[in-house]
C-alpha cells in the first residue's frame, strides 16, 4: 500500500512536548513494572522508567527524519558502473513485538548526474530503521527513498536481519535469518546487475 511507504512523519516535537512526552512514557513503564509484580520504588527499577523513554527516543529517532534532509550531500560525478555500500549494521524495533530485529543493509545504486556522499547512505538505512518497523517496509523505503531523492539509473536494497521475537521469544529460533531485496530502475529489470551486485556483496 503506498501509504507504507510514506515518508512524512510528524515534525520534531519541541522540548516542552518532549519532556511531556517523555514523563508520560515514563509513568506508563511504571504501571507495567507494577503490573509485572515488581516493586518501581526499589534501587535497581528507580531510573529504570525515564531510562525507558530515553530508549525509544533514541531507537525511533528515525521518525523524525526526511530522507531528502539525510541524503543532502551530492557531487555532479558521472559514474558508468554501480556504487555499492555494503554491511551497513541497523538495528529496528520491530512493531508487532516492541523488539528489536537488527542486521545488515547493502545499497547499491547506478548514479544518474550526481553521486552522494556514501556516509549519507547509511544515514537513510538509519533513518528508516530507527523506527516501527517491518523488514519488508523498511527495505522498500530504502530503494523508494534513492529513487526519489537521487533519481539513479537504478538502485538496490538489501537486508539481513535477526528478529528477536523469533529467537528470544515465540517459535525461538536463534540464528535464523530472513532475507528481503527491493528494486527500481535497471535493477528491477536487468538480472545480471543483480547478480553482479549479489556477487560483490558476497551473497
Ligand atoms: N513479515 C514480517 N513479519 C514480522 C516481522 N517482524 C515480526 N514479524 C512477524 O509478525 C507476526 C505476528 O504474529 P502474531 O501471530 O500476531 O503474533 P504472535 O502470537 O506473537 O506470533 P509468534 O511470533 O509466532 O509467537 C509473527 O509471525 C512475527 O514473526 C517483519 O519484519 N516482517
Amino acid at each position: 500500500m503506498a501509504h507504507e511507504l510514506s515518508y512524512t512523519n510528524p515534525a520534531p516535537a519541541a522540548d516542552t512536548e518532549t519532556d511531556d512526552r517523555r514523563a508520560a512514557i515514563a509513568y506508563h513503564v511504571r504501571e507495567i513494572l507494577r503490573l509485572l509484580g515488581e516493586d518501581p520504588t526499589r534501587e535497581g527499577l528507580l531510573d529504570t522508567p525515564v531510562r525507558v523513554a530515553k530508549m525509544y527516543e533514541e531507537m525511533l529517532e528515525g521518525m523524525w527524519m526526511q530522507p531528502e534532509d539525510v541524503l543532502t550531500t551530492t557531487f555532479a560525478e558521472r559514474a558508468e558502473g554501480p556504487v555499492i555500500v555494503s554491511d551497513i549494521t541497523f538495528y529496528s524495533l520491530c512493531e508487532h513485538h516492541l523488539v528489536p530485529f537488527f542486521g545488515q543493509a547493502h545499497v547499491a545504486y547506478l548514479p544518474g548526474d550526481r553521486i552522494v556522499g556514501i556516509s549519507k547512505v547509511a544515514r537513510l538505512v538509519d533513518a528508516f530503521s530507527r523506527r516501527l518497523q517491518v523488514q519488508e517496509r523498511m527495505t522498500e523505503q530504502i530503494a523508494q527513498a534513492m529513487d526519489e531523492v537521487l533519481r539513479p539509473r537504478g538502485v538496490i536494497a538489501l537486508v539481513e536481519a535477526e528478529h528477536t521475537c523469533m529467537c528470544a521469544r515465540g517459535v525461538r529460533k536463534p540464528g535464523s535469518r530472513t532475507t528481503t531485496l527491493a528494486a527500481r530502475g535497471l535493477y528491477a529489470t536487468d538480472p545480471g546487475l543483480r547478480d553482479e551486485f549479489l556477487r560483490l556483496i558476497r551473497r
